[in-house]
């Protein structure tokens, strides 16, 4: 969906396909962006780059504007303004639909329809060639571990397996950004674990550099769990909007002095109280 409110101003020059050593645009380019609801700001001039082909950890206390971010970035919020490139297309852009997979908290599977069925539909409606459905079906249903519940009715599956039939959905296309709002939120450790490890095979790139059998997808995964954090290669810190900010956990825990993201975040967070402007 485009959003009309917003107007996009230009992004990064580099915008060569991206073939083996050309530069590529980064999977996400934010500079000066900013999102009213209401009649807050909920995100007050963020700026950062998603590097293609990485584990992206959103970070941040709940309600620090997290899903409201990601809806930005998959074009479905309102009153966005700045800077927003998605694989160097402003937001929302129409090119954009099948080249991003979205999971929202809420899976949205039809409960009377088996898996199996759900992914088929949404192949269909995704515009997947009917030769192809069937092999990607059965694919996204293998990637998220339920080919033993395809044919399970959804309404009859476990929450954690019903958010597993969402992701199915999404990977279905094979998208080149997939955009997860906590989705291992709920879910017992054997299953956080193993869908975190199908998170950076699908990062991982092809042989050749492309995104070949590894598919090199750009993942951005929120969470408010700190612990997730050394999951991930790349991280945005949030706090009430704003990016505390960014770089490798590694990275992070060095420049703040500390041991653990959680510490980093807490340094981070008395930093900018003590650089902010009183009453503000
Ligand atoms: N329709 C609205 N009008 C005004 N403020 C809103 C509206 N919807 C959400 N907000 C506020 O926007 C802020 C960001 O919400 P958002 O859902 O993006 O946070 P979040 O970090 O994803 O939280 P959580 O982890 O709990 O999902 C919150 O303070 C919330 O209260």
């Amino acid at each position: 969906m485009v959003n009309k409110s917003r107007t996009p101003t230009k992004g990064p020059e580099t915008t060569a396909p991206p073939d083996r050593g050309a530069p590529v645009t980064p999977a996400v380019h934010a500079a000066a962006l900013t999102v009213v609801r209401g009649a807050r700001t909920v995100i007050d001039d963020l700026a950062f780059d998603i590097p293609r082909g990485t584990v992206t950890g959103l970070l941040g206390p709940s309600g620090c504007g997290k899903s409201t971010l990601m809806r930005a970035i998959v074009g479905t919020q309102a009153k966005v303004t700045g800077t927003l490139d998605v694989l160097g297309s402003p937001a929302g852009s129409r090119t954009l639909r099948s080249r991003v997979g979205y999971v929202t908290q809420d899976p949205s599977v039809y409960g009377d329809l088996t898996a199996r069925q759900n992914l088929d539909y949404y192949a269909a409606v995704l515009g997947v060639p009917r030769q192809e459905r069937a092999a990607q079906v059965e694919r996204a249903l293998a990637d998220v571990d339920l080919t033993s519940h395809a044919d399970s009715l959804t309404d009859n599956l476990s929450g954690g397996q019903r958010s597993r039939v969402s992701l199915a959905v999404a990977l279905l296309g094979s998208p080149e950004l997939l955009v997860l709002d906590e989705p291992t939120v709920g879910l017992d450790p054997v299953l956080r674990r193993d869908l975190w490890n199908l998170f950076h095979r699908l990062a991982t790139a092809g042989g050749d550099g492309t995104r070949g059998s590894g598919r090199g997808t750009t993942l951005l995964i929120s969470s408010h769990v700190m612990d997730e954090a050394d999951r991930c290669q790349n991280l945005l810190l949030m706090r009430e909007g704003r990016l505390l900010a960014d770089g490798s956990p590694e990275a992070l825990r060095t420049r703040t002095g500390t041991g653990s993201i959680e510490e980093a975040f807490l340094h981070l967070v008395d930093e900018a109280r003590a650089t902010d402007p009183p009453n503000t």
